[in-house]
């Protein structure tokens, strides 16, 4: 297994350049499925589960491969059912989508349930509860497996208990072709539900009001291949704007939209971190002293639950006591035991965490327990005295491309240590 070494103590300085956004890549590509024309996506991220997802479309029959450094083509013609048999979907959590997408084009779907970040209790009720409102039966095998399938999906009214983003999507993918029109009330407004309307819009989908909390779907005939690029990344945008407070650095990130990632710009700004927007770049420094806040997590455009790990560890380096909220995940706060090895003050229960700010962390080894807490740690590895020893990092590897690249740009001591075994 691999791990990160890192010398806490250098100020991050430079430029990095962000990547295409995780989350709407891997709804994007799934959703490649629903049509048997050429598609070609820009702007992918490197990272695990775009790799994870090839896979996949290529396990199902279609043609998916990368054709530059960010864009991937896919023609899933070929494909004749959304039937996967292996367990390539536990590596990930959007391996959901495949029931949405293989729902919309061949009215059926089957694939074991989704893996992903062990962040709490993730169910998949509110998609369930869409596909059967547009006419499916779902059922889920006592091995996990989920079969969806429908003679005919008609448009129907679907209002989510849970502001979902996945369930979102999932219903949006499985609409595309449904009789009449679907409404989705109480849908999630993240900006990948609005990059995956957009796709799905640009291969002749009818979506209109993704972005806000109702979305209609009007069905379609058909859907053509389409060119498209995928948004940045603002949780990895996100992550760097907290690594370059926390190092008292002073940096530039570049390939973004900064209106994605107001609810982070406020609470720096409310902390005394210096932030310049310009066009489609920031520079974050380090100002002043930084001070405490509190902070809740919200679905968008609340303070994102994907930044409350990276968040919870500035925040444990800034003299003075704070609070985190966790309002989306249920059970989030797990790698709190990781930093507390080094030296961080936090109390917690899975909804919230009480810091008592302690600017004096130390290196030790810790474990990386998910996608963010890996970030976390990496962020915690960077302010602490001495080595700090990362493992589990095949997690960070799922959502971050050239994590330690990027940080070595800035300036960071980080190496990536690869056991042996891993290099014959
Ligand atoms: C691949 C992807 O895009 N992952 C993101 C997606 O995950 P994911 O799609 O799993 O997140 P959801 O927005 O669906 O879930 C948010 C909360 O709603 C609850 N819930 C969700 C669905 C459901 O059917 N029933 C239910 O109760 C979950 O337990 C969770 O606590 O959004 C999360 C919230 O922004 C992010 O942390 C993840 O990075
Ligand atoms: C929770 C996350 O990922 P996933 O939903 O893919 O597990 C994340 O990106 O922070």
């Amino acid at each position: 297994m691999s791990k990160f070494v890192i010398e806490g103590g250098t100020k991050l300085k430079g430029k990095v350049n962000i990547g295409g956004f995780k989350n709407a890549a891997v709804a994007i590509i799934p959703a490649t499925l629903l049509c048997p024309g050429k598609c070609i996506i820009q702007n992918v991220p490197k990272i695990e589960d775009v790799n994870v997802f090839i896979d996949i479309l290529k396990e199902l029959g279609a043609v998916a491969e990368h054709i530059d450094d960010t864009s991937i083509y896919v023609d899933a013609s070929q494909v004749n059912e959304c039937y996967l048999k292996n367990g390539l979907s536990k590596k990930m959590r959007a391996s959901y989508y495949l029931l949405g997408a293989g729902l919309g084009r061949f009215k059926k779907a089957s694939s074991l349930l989704p893996g992903g970040c062990d962040i709490g209790d993730r169910p998949i009720d509110q998609h369930i509860k869409g596909f059967e409102a547009l006419g499916a039966t779902v059922d889920i095998t006592p091995e996990g497996r989920v079969n969806v399938q429908a003679d005919k999906l008609i448009g129907a009214k679907i209002y989510l208990d849970v502001v979902s983003v996945g369930a979102t999507i999932n219903i949006m993918l499985a609409a595309v072709y449904a009789e009449g029109r679907t409404i989705i009330e109480n849908a999630a407004k993240e900006p990948h539900i609005v990059d995956t309307a957009n796709f799905l819009n640009s291969m002749g989908a009818d979506i209109k009001g993704a972005g806000t909390d109702v979305i209609r779907i009007n069905g379609v005939k058909e859907l053509t291949g389409c060119t498209y690029k995928v948004i940045p990344d603002q949780i990895e945008a996100g992550t760097y704007m907290i690594a370059a407070a926390a190092t008292k650095g002073d940096i530039i990130i570049d390939d973004i939209i900064p209106k994605h990632l107001e609810p982070v710009t406020a609470k720096l700004k409310e902390m005394g971190v210096g932030i310049e927007e310009y066009g489609d770049s920031m520079r974050v420094f380090y100002d002043k002293e930084l001070v405490p806040v509190n902070i809740q997590t919200l679905p968008y455009p609340g303070f994102p639950t994907d930044l409350q790990q990276p968040m919870t560890v500035l925040l444990s380096s800034v003299n003075g006591e704070s609070t985190v909220v966790e309002g989306v995940s249920e059970d989030r706060f797990k790698y709190v035991n990781e930093i507390r090895k080094m030296g961080a003050s936090v109390e917690y229960t899975k909804k919230q965490a009480w810091i008592k700010g302690n600017p004096e962390l130390k290196g030790t080894v810790v474990q990386a327990t998910d996608l963010r807490a890996g970030a976390a740690l990496i962020i915690a590895g960077l302010i602490a005295n001495g080595l700090t020893e990362i493992t589990d990092i095949h997690h960070i590897d799922r959502g971050y491309e050239h994590i330690e690249n990027k940080f070595m740009n800035l300036g960071a001591k980080i190496k990536r240590v690869v056991k042996e075994e891993e290099l014959i």
